[in-house]
């Protein structure tokens, strides 16, 4: 496809454009440059001849006259032709221009700046002929007839005044457009002009200073080392220097080793330093601030929370603890396994149990009465971890009588939490020893959740959202929340002028509907590649290294960068949508785990049901955190893990989580519905942004195009955008939202006139569309053809 683009591309181009052989080229560049020479010499020779060979002007037929000139009669009639009949003096830009052209013929350089120093030496050369034809006082041969007489019309027009100010401005236009010449530059100019006139004038003393003691000293060793002198060349050292002396500054210096070596040193002169621009804005206006427009936004404060372990925290029942000790020694020793210690943690739902057996037991055999310890100690919920690692010791976790409810107030609380700098901070529970466990989601990037029904799912994923609305702004982070169950995440619809994105248009911005999500998936995938776009231009890695550059203004926002928050998807039931939409839901999710890591886009996705057909190979792959609340069978718990242990949960917010191999057991902190309605009823009833986070339009392929969109009707940027896709050769909105800084509405708008008109192709989902046109010649033939035929 490549190939054939590039030979379509290559064919209009041969028909126009006519090539020189490089002979040809070196004759015709040499034939110009000796030309140009032969103007040269015989327009200087013509300022100092031209008043004798006057009267021979035009005799060219007569043989036998002589003319002063030193090309004689042609360079004195051409001379006279350029100069007196035609520019004056200027006329030697010509003769330059000439020789430059023979020059980049010659060496077969580009031919590009030809062109534009032929148009601004043809400009200077019409200007310096009516400026001496202003001040020339009539004199031709400064401003040549040209010059005069284009004088003489401006001032019967415009006067003196008028001819004069027109001048004034062609010149100005030559310095600003040409020489990009700045009122700053010049008056910088003139600054360090003053400068250098007052250093060369104490450098000129230096020197003078530094040459008499040479001279003098030199008096008093010459005889001493007359004969050596002959042997010794002299030596010449330049050094740059990066001292801060300001111009160069020569000093002498005498060298001690034997004979008289003289050393020039140069210090080069301080390059100015202009200060930064982003230095600068960051001075004047400090550096960006996200969180500016809701500046008086207050976090909801722990209140809101409350206590529900009703006979405050762990209390260690030591009845219990005996009873289980000797039950498990008990057991182990009628299959012939001896102990040698016994350890045991109290954790909020179940106490660990860490044994060390007598020397020689296999750890194996220990693992395989897992269903024999649980029947003799009757409890559901054993879970033998054999052994724990790290540790050396074999677990028993032994669910305890009374297990404590978590508080989400008491994780919130914790200075482990609270103290956390982390990107996107979640506090999840607690584990088996007690600890607060909290974890960044920007680092997992991506969560799988699973659970049967009723076992903690969803105050799971309140816990998360609760731990996040606690520590981050809503500049900071925005969620979209999926929720097919429609009852689930109904509270957060308050807040969401501050924490949620949608897609523009919708008036909820929870997500009910297949369809919708389908819509909401490829749109983000549109704002991740809109994203990479912007950190590709940055020049950084990642969402972090965009947000502090776009922060300490290195970033410009005319130019489409824009402070970039997190994005938190969190899908409360997966296989419900996956039953529905299948693929169309999966490949977007897919790629999106994949990608979307540095850009900000983290997801967390939650089910029930986590057969493989729901949680396939390719989401799993792309999923490396995954958190397990009781599920009903071994397999489920593998398809989850990739290991049991989830089926012997007990429940109530007891979860597994992993991020690679390792198994924590977690009791899930738990937050009630009605801190969750205080929580958003609080941060809803403050100042909110005025819309929801619009996420970048995407247009399905049923809200398609309408092919017999009218030739009139197309967008005034409808060429410009063909042309900018077709260079690009790439089919998206988002780089026409960039190039032509359009709107997403807009640019959309004109994709789909692309594609009624067959310049791109259909949409391919979060992929670019095809350009059906190759080369912009192809396209410039292709729009005046559909002109023609209209
Ligand atoms: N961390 C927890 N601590 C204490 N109790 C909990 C915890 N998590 C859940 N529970 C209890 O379990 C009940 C069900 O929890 P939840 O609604 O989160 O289940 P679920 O897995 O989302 O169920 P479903 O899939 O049917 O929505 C809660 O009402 C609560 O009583």
């Amino acid at each position: 496809m490549a190939q054939k683009k590039k030979t379509t591309s290559s064919a209009p181009r041969k028909k126009i454009s006519f090539s020189l052989s490089k002979q040809q080229k070196i004759l015709l560049g040499s034939f110009l440059f000796l030309l140009g020479l032969a103007l040269l010499i015989s327009f200087v020779s013509y300022f100092f001849t031209w008043q004798i060979d006057q009267s021979e002007i035009g005799l060219l037929s007569e043989r036998e006259l002589q003319t002063k000139n030193w090309l004689n009669k042609f360079g004195a009639n051409v001379a006279h032709f350029f100069i007196y009949d035609g520019f004056g003096i200027s006329a030697l830009i010509f003769a330059f221009l000439v020789t430059l052209t023979g020059v980049y013929y010659f060496f077969d350089y580009a031919k590009k700046p030809l062109t534009k120093f032929w148009f601004w030496g043809l400009l200077l050369m019409l200007w310096i002929a009516i400026f001496f034809g202003f001040f020339g006082e009539g004199t031709t041969v400064f401003s040549g007839i040209i010059g005069y007489e284009i004088n003489d019309l401006m001032q019967d027009y415009i006067g003196l005044v008028g001819a004069l100010l027109v001048m004034v401005f062609v010149l100005i236009v030559y310095l600003v457009v040409r020489l990009k010449l700045t009122p700053e530059m010049a008056i910088n100019a003139f600054k360090s002009s003053k400068k250098h006139i007052a250093s060369e004038f104490i450098s000129d003393k230096k020197e003078e200073n530094a040459a008499q003691s040479l001279v003098s000293e030199e008096k008093v060793d010459e005889d001493k080392v007359e004969d050596e002198e002959k042997f010794i060349p002299q030596l010449n050292v330049e050094r740059k220097t990066t001292s801060p002396v300001p111009p160069p500054e020569k000093i002498i210096l005498k060298s001690d080793i034997e004979g008289d070596v003289e050393m020039e040193v140069e210090q080069a002169a301080e390059e100015e330093e202009i200060e930064n621009i982003s230095e600068r804005l960051v001075k004047d206006f400090g550096e960006f601030d996200p969180k500016l427009e809701l500046s008086n936004y207050k976090f909801p404060s722990i209140e809101l929370l409350r206590d529900h372990t009703s006979g405050g925290g762990i209390t260690i029942d030591q009845e219990e603890l005996e009873e289980n000790k000797n039950r498990i020694v008990e057991t182990l020793n009628n299959y012939k396994i001896g102990i040698a210690n016994i350890k045991a943690t109290v954790g909020p739902t179940v106490t660990l149990y860490e044994i060390v057996p007598d020397a020689g037991i296999r750890i194996s055999k220990i693992k395989n009465l897992e269903d024999d310890i649980a029947l003799s100690l009757s409890a559901l919920g054993i879970r033998i971890i054999a052994p724990i690692p790290g540790r050396g010791t074999i677990g028993i976790e032994v669910p305890n009588k009374n297990p404590k409810v978590v508080s989400m107030r008491s994780v919130i609380a914790s200075a482990k939490f609270q103290n956390a700098e982390m990107e996107l901070p979640i506090a999840f529970g607690k584990t088996i020893s007690n600890e607060t466990f909290v974890v960044d989601l920007a680092k997992m990037p991506h969560m799988l959740m699973a659970g049967a029904t009723g076992q903690g799912k969803s105050v799971g994923l309140n816990a998360v959202l609760t731990s996040l609305l606690y520590k981050k702004h809503p500049a900071e982070v925005k969620f979209i929340l999926v929720d097919p169950k429609k009852v689930e995440l109904t509270l957060f619809n308050k807040i969401e002028r501050h924490y949620l994105a949608k897609l523009p248009d919708t008036e909820e911005a929870i997500i009910t509907d297949t369809t919708k999500v389908i819509h909401t998936l490829n749109s983000l995938c549109i704002e991740m590649d809109t994203r990479y776009d912007l950190l590709k231009d940055a020049m950084v890695r990642n969402i972090k290294e965009y947000n502090i550059k776009f922060k300490n203004r290195k970033l410009n926002p005319n130019e489409g960068h824009r402070y970039l928050p997190y994005i938190v998807l969190v899908i409360d039931e997966f296989a419900d949508l996956i039953m529905t939409a299948g693929k169309e839901v999966e490949t977007p999710i897919a790629r999106l785990a994949q990608l979307a890591r540095a850009i900000g886009i983290h997801l967390i996705v939650a089910t029930q049901r986590p057969s493989v057909n729901v949680i396939t190979g390719i989401i799993k792959a792309n999923f490396p955190a995954r958190i397990a609340f009781r599920v009903t069978s071994k397999i489920d718990s593998r398809t989850i893990l990739d290991n049991s242990g989830a089926d012997q949960l007990i429940g109530r917010g007891d979860m597994l989580y992993t991020q690679g191999n390792e198994l924590t057991r977690i009791q899930c902190a738990f937050v009630d519905t009605p801190e969750v309605a205080d929580i958003t009823e609080f941060i809803g009833s403050q100042k909110a942004y005025p819309d929801a986070y619009l996420l970048p339009e995407y247009v399905g392929e049923e809200g398609g195009t309408n092919l017999d969109i009218n030739i009139e009707e197309r967008d005034a940027m409808f060429r410009e955008a063909a042309e900018v896709l077709v260079i690009a050769q790439q089919g998206s909105a988002s780089l026409l939202q960039r190039k032509l800084k359009l709107g997403y509405n807009r640019a959309g708008r004109i994709i789909d006139q692309l594609e009624a008109a067959g310049i791109v192709g259909p949409f391919e989902g979060s992929k670019a569309r095809q350009v059906l046109i190759p080369t912009i010649e192809a396209l410039n033939q292709f729009l005046d053809n559909e002109i023609n035929n209209n």
